[in-house]
């Protein structure tokens, strides 16, 4: 047995769900390129889940539903007001998620059906906690789903207490569709791992977003603007890039187990971000991210994965950077959940071996004469 770090290149499983052959990004055979200039977040959630994209009539039902389910547990809520407010915000999105179990009562009904619908609970849930835990953390009451609008709608009016802007929903929206899923991710492989013993989605979800925190997966886009603040200034960038390069650091927002030649999500958000920039007159982030990234390809050849230009998105949004990895996990849920339904379907334990490298042959000493 010979173990490979971080198993790479090991395939684990099969998935009709999302593929990455040749550095495409499909879900569902439709390429992200695609996807993100025309589908709504809506419609890519049905997609993951169902398998195909939504008559009118399907997402009207689909988008009905999450508006009933977006209210969140009064206890949950309550939970949150005691979370200290300098909690790290995934940490506090994480105890929050797994607290909703606790308040339906068909959180450990695996049929099917009730799996399905607790795939759209999250799904619209989520939303509701991020905007309401920043909320709290800012000393603010959290504000009430409205019903009949759009997640990314509905998350920048319960973030911001007012009717958010249509370029912002649409910024949101298409940004929510570039994170939906990604293949055998480690907060996705997390979740399957932890559905595989047949314990509940939540359990499964909960372990996604302890995955996903992480700076070297979804945590890397508030890391980016870190270090986006840390610079300061477009002149700045090259020594800066240039000291961190000669200490052997690594540049967040950079390199990706599976593109070698670049995340193909990266571009639509780097468009976004210049167009962000023009429309706000300050186009200052914008110039310091392609600064940096001249500098990584050209000296080290990586390429921007899609932390790196979602982070210049979002603060230009004017959102803060605590709530950049959740904002992931909003959109991730959707391909969390398809991934455990799928995994359900056709359920074998995860259980892979270990190759043992410690010592052999030890013999029991008695504690006295150790
Ligand atoms: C949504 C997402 O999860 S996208 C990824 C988000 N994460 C980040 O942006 C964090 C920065 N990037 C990284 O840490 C890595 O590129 C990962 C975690 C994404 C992929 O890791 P791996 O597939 O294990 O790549 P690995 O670490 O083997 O990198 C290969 C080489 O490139 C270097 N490298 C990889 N990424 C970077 C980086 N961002 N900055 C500097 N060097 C890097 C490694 O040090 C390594 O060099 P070496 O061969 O001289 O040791
Ligand atoms: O696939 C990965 O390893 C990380 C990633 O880009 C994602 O989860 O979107």
């Amino acid at each position: 047995m010979t173990a490979t770090k971080g198993l790479e290149g090991i395939v684990a499983t099969t998935s009709s769900i999302s593929s990455i052959v040749d550095g495409v990004l499909t879900y569902r055979g439709y390429d992200i390129d695609d996807l993100a200039v025309n589908a709504t977040f809506e419609e890519t959630a049905y997609l993951l889940w169902f398998g195909s994209l939504p008559t009118t009539p399907e997402l009207q039902a689909l988008q009905r539903d999450l508006s009933a389910f977006a209210e969140v547990p009064e206890q949950v809520i309550a939970q949150m007001k005691l979370y200290p407010k300098t909690a790290n915000t995934m940490a506090a999105l994480r105890s929050a998620v797994s607290s909703l179990a606790l308040y339906d009562e068909a959180a450990d009904d695996m049929s099917r059906e009730a799996n399905e619908i607790k795939a759209v609970k999250l799904q619209a849930q989520i939303p509701t906690l991020v905007a309401a835990l920043a909320r709290i953390r800012k000393g603010l009451e959290p504000v009430a789903p409205r019903e009949g609008v759009s997640i990314a709608e509905n998350f920048l009016y319960m973030l911001w207490g007012k009717q958010p802007d249509i370029i912002s929903v649409k910024a949101l929206d298409a940004a929510l569709v570039l994170h939906a899923d990604h293949e055998l991710n480690a907060s996705t492989f997390a979740s399957r791992v932890t559905v595989a013993t047949l314990s509940d989605i939540y359990s499964g979800v909960t372990s996604a977003i302890g995955a996903l925190k992480g700076p070297l997966h979804g945590g890397a886009n508030e890391a980016v603007m870190k270090m986006l603040e840390e610079i300061g200034s477009l002149e700045a960038v090259e020594p800066y890039i240039r000291a961190k390069l000669e200490r052997r650091e690594k540049i967040m927002g950079f390199g990706h187990r599976v593109y070698k030649n670049g995340d193909p999500r990266a571009k639509h958000l780097m468009k976004m971000s210049q167009e962000l920039g023009t429309m706000k007159n300050n186009t200052t982030l914008y110039d310091m991210s392609v600064k940096i990234e001249e500098l990584i390809t050209g000296q080290k050849g990586l390429k921007p994965n899609v932390d790196f230009y979602s982070a210049s998105v979002y603060t230009q949004l004017g959102i803060e950077r605590e709530l950049f990895t959740p904002i992931f996990a909003i959109s991730r849920t959707s391909g969390w959940t398809a991934h455990i339904l799928e995994q359900y379907e056709d359920n074998r334990i995860i259980r892979p071996r270990a190759e043992y490298t410690g010592m052999l042959e030890q013999k029991y000493v008695p504690v006295d004469e150790r």
